[in-house]
Order: structure tokens, then sequence, then C-alpha cells
């Protein structure tokens, strides 16, 4: 660590450090479902160990799927709220983010030139997740004022180049020059998100006023729950940093986090756009219940899997509308042939199953997957008509799936049935919130809207609950045959998406 990171050069006040539970106030709008603003800054701030406290810029009406409408209160009650803290409690650290008008950033400024917390990260929130407009771009020459009282700012790739009056950076080299550009014009240190790029890996850089640059790389996680991402990392450095005073550690640290937290963001469920992040995954992790620790484990198993699902041509074809109707309609023709067969392994697990309940829930999926079949050759397979025999991805998954229909036992057959469930929700959320966003008819659109399907997540969340009880009543000899199972059947579900294009090559026009 060097002085300068303790004492930063812009600003006279020494840092507040190795506090460990520093008192950070959070200085944004509300979100009421959650996922971003002050909501998560709160979750945000104490997952690291920090006392959470907020003053509210502006109320949002907003959703996982959009902004629908704002209000901003006037801004010398915001000033009354800050001045309310200031005059009671020591401030170890300030995160901004929403500031819904140049009002709102002169009080701001104001309070920050007389309070001088000692450290102050400013995340510059103009364009939700969604895309709704957060602040009126006329407000930016107040944003910039508020520079000289910020020890960092945190801007995402639109922001960069809004906060210097340029075009947005179009690739990693452009927006680290740019946040240099920032960091020098402004004696500020910034914080580059690559997020917005595209690539496997999510690229930051920590761009010191000096120009030193630390660049942070995380794998890009395949989900849709990106919803406050901006707001989750600028409250986590913030806290990091009154606690250590280290500015590139507590980004490391903060970033390490937000991994996990996009990671287990599943597990939450909440609505169907952009959902939330799970700011707590470290506590919950911990304190989950043993229950429901096998799940878990094959989750964690096939993570490469699913990484690999979400790099396919035919997955990002899909989504982005520009799949090919041949790729399209193997796959349908494969998908209506491996129902028939996976409905009579469903039916095996019906047989094996030790309750009742079990037995009807494996019986009536059974069903569902023969009427998904007819439906399948009914609206889609009718318009796409295709010689398909079996192919041989095909053959293989099913092949697996009868052997251990066969020979396997209850928990085995449920672990090798599982994925097609699990990995099918998750990869139907993902594409469906996509496709929300999709701008235009979608070819695909019709059947992408039937992806993600309530009753089909809760049917999910079902059979992972009877594969953690088979598991609890199984030896450890069977834990491992259902953990076995479970991995073929995830790679045959990888190789299944990945089957058109195999099989058909690059066709030779678009659709
Ligand atoms: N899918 C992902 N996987 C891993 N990291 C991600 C992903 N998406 C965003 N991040 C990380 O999250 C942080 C926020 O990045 P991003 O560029 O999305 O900011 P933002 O646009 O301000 O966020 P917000 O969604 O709150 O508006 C960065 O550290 C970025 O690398
Ligand atoms: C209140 C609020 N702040 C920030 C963001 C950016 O994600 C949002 N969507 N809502």
């Amino acid at each position: 660590m060097t002085a300068t990171t303790l004492f930063p050069a812009a600003r006279e006040t020494p840092a507040t450090t190795a506090r460990r539970h520093p008192r950070i106030v959070s200085i944004a709008g509300s979100d009421p479902s959650g996922g971003a603003g002050i909501q998560a800054d709160i979750k945000s701030i104490s997952a690291h160990g920090g006392y959470a406290m907020a003053a509210i810029t502006a109320l949002t009406a907003q959703n996982t799927r959009g902004v629908q409408q704002v209000h901003v209160p006037p801004a010398a009650f915001l000033r009354a709220q800050l001045d309310a803290l200031s005059a009671d409690i020591t401030i170890d650290a300030v995160k901004i983010g929403m500031l819904g008008s140049a009002e709102v950033m002169e009080a701001v400024g104001g309070w920050l030139a007389q309070t001088r917390p000692a450290a102050v990260v400013l995340d510059p929130v103009m364009v939700a997740t969604s895309g709704d407009v957060l602040m009126p771009p006329e407000a930016l020459a107040a944003l910039l004022a508020l520079l000289p009282h910020t020890d960092l700012v945190t801007p995402n790739i639109p922001e960069l180049g809004a906060l210097l009056g340029r075009p947005e950076a179009g690739d990693w080299a452009q927006a680290v020059a740019q946040g240099r550009e920032l960091a020098a014009a402004h004696n500020v240190r910034v914080l580059v998100k690559g997020g917005h790029l595209p690539g496997e890996a999510c690229l930051d850089a920590l761009v010191e006023a000096d120009g030193t640059v630390h660049e942070f790389t995380a794998p890009r996680i395949h989900t849709a729950n990106t919803h406050g991402t901006g707001c989750s990392l600028s409250s986590a450095v913030a806290t990091l940093q009154a606690q250590t005073g280290d500015w590139v550690e507590s980004v490391r640290t903060a970033k390490a986090w937000l991994v996990g937290a996009l990671e287990s963001s599943a597990v939450l469920e909440v609505g169907a756009g952009a959902g939330p992040v799970n700011h707590l995954h470290g506590l919950w992790g911990s304190a989950a219940p043993a229950l429901d620790s096998f799940s878990r484990l094959l989750w964690n198993d096939c993570a490469p899997q699913r990484q690999a699902i979400f790099g396919l041509e035919f997955i990002r074809e899909l989504a982005a509308g520009t799949l090919h109707r041949d790729h399209f309609a193997y796959y349908l023709a494969q998908d209506a042939l491996y129902l028939g067969a996976y409905s009579r392994v469903l039916a095996r697990a019906s047989a094996l199953a030790p309750t009742e309940a079990e037995q009807k829930f494996w019986a009536s999926g059974a069903q569902g997957c023969l009427d998904v079949e007819l439906a399948l050759h009914r609206d889609w397979l009718s318009r796409y008509p295709i010689e398909s025999p079996q192919g041989p991805v095909t053959k293989h998954y099913v092949d697996h799936l009868q052997a251990v229909a066969f020979a396997g036992t209850y928990g085995e057959v449920v672990a090798a049935v599982l994925p097609c469930y699990w990995l099918y929700a998750e990869v139907g959320r993902v594409l469906h919130a996509d496709y929300l966003r999709y701008d235009g008819a979608h070819p695909y659109g019709s059947w992408l809207e039937t992806y993600a399907d309530d009753d089909f997540a809760q049917a999910t969340a079902t059979a992972i609950g009877f594969l953690d009880g088979a598991a609890r009543n199984g030896s450890g000899a069977e834990r491992a045959r259902m953990r076995e199972a479970f991995a073929h059947s995830a790679q045959y579900e990888v190789d299944f998406f990945d089957a058109p294009h195999r099989q058909l090559g690059a066709p030779a026009a678009r659709p």
C-alpha cells in the first residue's frame, strides 16, 4: 500500500481505515424491486460488514423489466437528510448513485464540501440496466462539478463517454484510454467498468489520477440477473475502502464478491426481466440448510456446461434472432424425438417413486412431455418441415437415460432426468430476458415467449427437492452414481444444443 492510496491526492482528509464496521451513507434513488439503488446499496454494504445508511435522492417506480416513473423530491429535503446524518454520525465513506437533477447534485456538492467524508465513491447513474434514462442530460455539468469531491468515479462504458462528451468506447483499449483521459482531466481515480463490452471476460480497470492502471478480470456469468450490478459494486468498494484504505484491494475483493452474487442469483427468482444479484450469498451459503447441499453440489459440478451452453452458436443466434431456420428445424425435430423417449424415463421415475406425491409428479411430467411433443409438431414442425431421423447426440442422450432407467435406483433416475429441467429453465430465463429487450419482430418470438414459463420453473424446483430427498435417503455409493448420471446428462444438454450446427454445418444463406 502506498501513501497515495492512504491519502488520496485529490483530497486532504485522511481516510478512516481499518474500521471493521464502517459507517457508510448511500446517497441514491430508491428501487422498490430491491435490486438497484439504495436497496441494493444497503444489502451490499451490509454484506461487507458495514453499517448502512441511506439518504434518498429520488423515488422510482420500477421493477426488473424497467422504470415506469421517477419522482424527485425537493433538493432542500435531501440536504436536510444529509445534515441530519452529519450532525450526529461520523461517516466513514459515502457512495453516491442516482441524482435526478442538477439541483440535487448541487445540494450533494454543498454537503460534501462542508462534511468532507473520508472516502467518496460516485457511481454516475445515467441509464438503468433496462435502458431507461435516470439522469437528465442537461445535468452533466453539475455532475462533473462533483468530481473534485470524489475519490473514485465508477462509470460504465456509455457513462464514461458521456462524462467526456465523446462517443462510447468500442473496445477495451479505447475504454481504458478514455478512463485515463477522465482521470487526468479531473484529477480523480476512475474505475472503468467493461460489463457492457462483448466477450467471455468482464474486465474493469482502476485508473489512478496519475494514469497508473490496475486491471481486473472476471469470467462473464451468463445470467439475466444483472440489475443493479453497478450500484452493488460501488457500495461494496466504498465499504471495503473504509475498512482497508486500499483502493486496489477493495476493487479486487468487491469484484470477486459480485461474481458470486451473479452466480448464485438464480435462487432468488425475482421478476421476469433483469433480476437482482444475490447480495447475501456469502451469508446464506454458509447458513444453507444441509438438505439442499447435494443439488448445490451438482449445480456447481455443471458450471462448465452452463458456461458452454451460452457460448454456443445455436444459443447466441437464437437469442439474436439470426438462427438459420434449418438449424432451428433440426433442433425441434430432435427435441420431439427426445421428448418421446424422455417421457418413458419420467414414467419409470414415477414407477420407482417412494411417495405418492413423487409418483404423481413424475407421471404428470411424462404426460406433459407428450403434450409438448404434440404441440411442437402441430405449431412448428408443420411450418418447418424437415426430414430428420434420430441424430447421434439424441441417440446417445436417450441411450444414457434408458440405461439409468433400466438399471438405476430412483435417485439415479431423478439425477439423470434433472438437467433437462434445470438447464432448460436456466437457458429459458436468460433467453426470455434477452427477448424482452429485443427490438422489432423476432423470428422465434412466439416460441421464446413460451420458454420462461413459471409452471416449468416451479416443476424444476420440485424436482430439485425430490433429488435432495433421494440423496438424503441414499448411500454414499448411490450419491456418487447420482452425481455421475447428472453430469452425463448435463453434458448431453450442451451437445444437444450444439448438434444442429455440428450435423448440418453452416447453411449458405441466412433465413
Ligand atoms: N454478466 C456478468 N458477469 C460478470 N461480471 C459482470 C457481468 N455483468 C457485469 N459485470 C460486472 O459488474 C460490474 C458492473 O458493470 P457494468 O458495466 O454492468 O455496470 P453498470 O452498467 O453501471 O451496472 P448497472 O446494471 O447497475 O447499470 C463490473 O464489475 C462488471 O465487470
Ligand atoms: C434507483 C436506481 N438507481 C440506479 C439504477 C441503475 O441500475 C437503477 N435502476 N435505479
